[in-house]
């Protein structure tokens, strides 16, 4: 197998808005020094958001350009990126993806928390019932670096940011 081509890796952490990816990758990054990318927050920081979208009452990306824009952002590794999407992000940008789960009636209530409602609400939590991101990821990635991280509670949340550490930790070691 080729060797990648950074000295410390890039991790991508996906999901169904809600599951705890900002929380997981802010703590993540906290604790390594990796650059949290909010794919999000990045969109909007050098306007690749083109019109809105009336259905999904969101702004559309502009892919390419966001592209353009992570791929010298990332060249060097060592960011820890989170972003409702995977598929569209070339493969070889990163070294592991995981994809956090939650379960409906927590979804629930987080989505509703943050002031979803109607059809928004309720696409998010079949997109995570149809394990929409999981069946992305694995269909863009190679099998062996998607992870599912489960986070309902507080507990697994301090288990998902150990299980992240800890394979940072083996790749350095592995590929160093
Ligand atoms: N393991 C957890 N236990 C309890 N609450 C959590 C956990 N993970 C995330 N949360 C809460 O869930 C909400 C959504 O988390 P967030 O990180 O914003 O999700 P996402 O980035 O996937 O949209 C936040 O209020 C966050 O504090």
């Amino acid at each position: 197998m080729a060797s990648p081509p950074r000295s410390v890796p890039n991790i991508l952490i996906t999901g169904t808005p809600g599951v705890g990816k900002s929380t997981i990758a802010r703590l993540v990054a906290d604790r390594t020094k990796f650059t949290w990318r909010e794919v999000s927050k990045l969109a909007e920081e050098y306007s690749c958001l083109d019109e809105y979208d009336a259905e999904y009452q969101c702004p559309v990306l502009n892919e390419d350009k966001l592209l353009d824009i992570m791929e010298g952002l990332l060249a060097k590794g060592g960011n820890v990126v989170d972003y409702h999407g995977c598929e569209f992000f070339p493969e070889r940008w990163f070294d592991a993806v995981f994809v956090v789960r939650t379960n409906n009636t927590v979804l629930y209530d987080r989505l509703a928390a943050r002031g979803y409602t109607g059809k928004k609400l309720s696409d998010n939590i079949q997109c995570e019932i149809f394990e929409t991101l999981l069946e992305e990821a694995q269909a863009s990635y190679k099998p062996e670096i998607v992870m599912e991280l489960q986070n309902e509670v507080e507990d697994q949340l301090q288990q998902n940011i150990n299980t992240i550490i800890q394979w940072i930790e083996r790749w350095k070691e592995e590929n160093l």
